[in-house]
């Protein structure tokens, strides 16, 4: 916070990241003062408008905790401007009793005093930026924690609508920007003023006739300042969001790394890339533009009172009014004066401009989960596992066609249902709706009795493992991926699970075993290596309610039969959903559901579905044509 103290004297100094300092260099000078591209492309939408006032109400309770330590540097500020005073009075001292009369007596008290003062001034410094610092961090620790936990309680439907790149940017970057805005921007207001106050005072005790003549030209302050503020707020919008543009490309090229290299598309994603970095270096201009002319404009503004004082001060020197270290204090307690002048003038300025940050914050703040848990959740514990469709429906967020269409099957505890059909015909989406990602639109889902919808969200992904099509492997150690599935496993938890998954042997095999790191999404291990250490994240886990969502998927006919064991340990006892378009798998489920666009087509044991659906009967012929058992699921 006190980094920022001395208040950023031009309006575009306020942003939290990027580019602290800009000044433009007089060859980029532009001919005239613009503002940064209309905000038409860019692959990030502004975030909506917030005024000033609901920006500070939003984020006035995180500062609870620090408020009394800003007592203390308010304490400090009051502090800072009487040392400043004292010096430049002791200046007057030395060219009116030291210097014009040439005495050399006071020289020792003089610079003792001057130490003394010296000394005080940096204790003072050391104990504001100290105690600043910590209030502004721990300020940022709260909302940028808040933050976090508020994002990760979001909704699915929210992350497959977003950049992931601009909400990273909002919740390491623009975050920095709502502290300029609460704390330095507040202190920072609080100091001018007391700045003014004090230097004011003085000065009025010195002349005050010259005073009221150097205040004149407070107005041109406010008013340059004023007529500044609205391209301010759309140069820092700019930028901002040009920001999240930069870390959405990055985000989405870095991760698809593999695909961006096997397809030659590096220069096409680095054109994307440049494309939004050259979008954020305009906007980054306009800004400095705008902040340089406004500080010259604000220079000229000063000169013009230091110049009109001086040459009074000095005709009233001449007629004897006013002694030579009395002028040379006017004035130098004058150009502190103008310091906190414009720097209040400016101050809105800096708000404009970290409010433009915040926003961004408050439009992240203001998404609401689109699946709640009920106000008085019913406690569900170990559940039995028996699940329930009833009549549901569902259609995506922004979709016209309805991906669940009047489902309804019954599964009870321990039976497997395997869910079959042609591509985008909705199975994965019965997993979602199961976990309750979303809700559906209508109809029931309901575990053990109990509507979804009734059930503490906890206990009902407690109940539940997962394994999806896209196996998801943390970069971390083996043994921290099969923990993931049960935070309080021991160390014979886990070597037992990978027993059970068959992935002990080639875990065992990895150069530093269970402590061997993964890498990102697991890249380090096979397919069919990722696949096995997902299976005993799922076991370690122990739910009722197991949910396979083609679990063979990307993995070769020798990788694909070596799970399937592993696999079949995993279901017996447990409720399995199991989705596959794969119906090797399939066969000997308790019961099979066709999906045809959404709606069931068929529903039976294989062999009933074999003999009474040509679809299913087509699917299994393009799976197995010769009716060679490879698999066999106990039911
Ligand atoms: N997040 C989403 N937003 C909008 N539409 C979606 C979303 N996810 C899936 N869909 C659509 O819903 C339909 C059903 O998708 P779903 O993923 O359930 O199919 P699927 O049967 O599992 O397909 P596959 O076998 O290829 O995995 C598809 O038409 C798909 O395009």
């Amino acid at each position: 916070m006190s980094s920022a103290r001395p208040i950023a004297s031009s309006p575009g100094d306020a942003q939290g990241e990027g580019g602290g300092k800009k000044t433009a260099r007089p060859s980029e000078r532009p001919p005239s003062l613009r503002s940064p591209e209309p905000m038409t492309d860019g692959i990030v939408a502004p975030a909506p408008p917030v005024p000033l006032r609901d920006v500070f109400r939003r984020f006035w309770p995180y500062t609870r905790g620090g408020r009394r330590w800003l007592v203390v540097i308010l304490a400090f500020i009051v502090l800072d401007p009487v040392v400043d005073a004292a010096e430049i009075w002791l200046f007057k001292i030395v060219i009116d009793d030291m210097l014009v009369p040439r005495n050399l007596h006071l020289l020792l008290p003089i610079a003792l005093a001057y130490l003394a003062l010296t000394f005080f001034a940096g204790v003072l410094a050391f104990a504001d930026e100290v105690t600043s610092t910590w209030v502004s961090e721990r300020f940022l620790l709260a909302l940028r924690s808040d933050l976090f936990r508020h994002v990760e309680g979001l909704s699915l439907g929210f992350f497959e609508r977003r950049r992931l790149g601009d909400v990273l940017s909002r919740v390491t970057g623009d975050v920095d920007a709502v502290e300029t805005f609460l704390l330095s921007g507040i202190v920072d207001a609080i100091a001018q003023v007391l700045r003014l106050g004090i230097f004011l005072g003085v000065l009025f005790y010195l002349r005050w006739d010259l005073t009221v003549l150097a205040l004149l030209i407070g107005p041109l302050f406010w008013w340059t300042a004023r007529r500044f503020s609205r391209r301010v707020k759309a140069a820092s919008r700019e930028r901002r969001r040009r920001s999240g543009s930069v870390s959405a490309v990055t985000e989405e090229a870095l991760g698809n790394i593999v695909l961006v290299q096997a397809y030659n598309r590096q220069r096409w994603e680095h054109g994307r890339f440049e494309r939004e970095n050259l979008g954020r270096f305009r906007a980054a201009m306009a800004s400095a533009r705008i902040g340089a002319v406004y500080a010259t404009v604000i220079d000229v503004i000063e000169l013009a009172g230091a110049l009109l004082v001086m040459g009074l001060g000095t005709w009233e020197l001449t007629q004897g009014r006013l002694t030579l270290g009395g002028l040379m204090v006017f004035l130098t307690l004058l150009s502190r004066l103008y310091s906190p002048i414009r720097g209040m003038s400016g101050l809105s300025n800096t708000f404009y401009s970290a409010s433009a940050a915040a926003e961004r914050i408050i439009e992240l703040l203001d998404q609401r989960p689109q699946v709640v848990q009920a106000a008085t959740p019913r406690e569900l514990g170990h559940a039995r596992g028996e699940v329930l469709f009833d009549d549901v429906s569902f259609r995506y967020p922004g979709t016209t066609e309805p991906a669940l269409s009047r489902v309804s099957f019954a599964v009870a505890p321990g039976e497997i249902l395997a869910l079959v059909g042609a591509s985008g015909t909705g199975k994965s989406t019965v997993a979602k709706l199961l976990l309750r990602f979303y809700d559906p639109d209508h109809g029931t889902l309901r575990l053990d009795g109990n509507d979804l919808r009734d059930l503490r969200l906890d206990d009902l992904r407690n109940n539940v493992a997962v394994l999806l099509q896209e196996t998801l492997v943390f970069h971390g150690t083996v043994r921290d991926n099969i923990a993931y599935g049960r935070p309080d496993a021991s160390e014979e938890d886990i070597v037992a699970a990978a027993h059970a998954a068959d992935a002990h042997g080639f875990i065992s095999q990895l150069p530093q075993g269970y402590d061997t790191v993964v890498g990102q999404r697991g890249r380090l291990l096979s397919g069919g290596q990722r696949q096995r250490l997902a299976i005993a994240r799922a076991m370690i886990r122990n739910a009722p309610l197991l949910i396979l969502d083609e679990p063979t998927t990307g993995l070769d006919a020798e990788s694909g039969r070596r799970i399937l064991e592993p696999l079949r340990l995993l279901m017996s006892g447990r409720t399995t959903i199991l989705i596959s378009h794969n119906l090797l798998t399939v066969r000997d489920a308790t019961q099979i559901v066709l999906l045809e666009d959404g709606r069931i087509a068929d529903q039976g044991t294989h062999g009933q579905l074999l003999s009474r659906s040509a679809a299913y009967a087509r699917l299994y012929r393009l799976h197995v044509p010769d009716d060679t058992p490879l698999a066999k699921v106990p039911s």
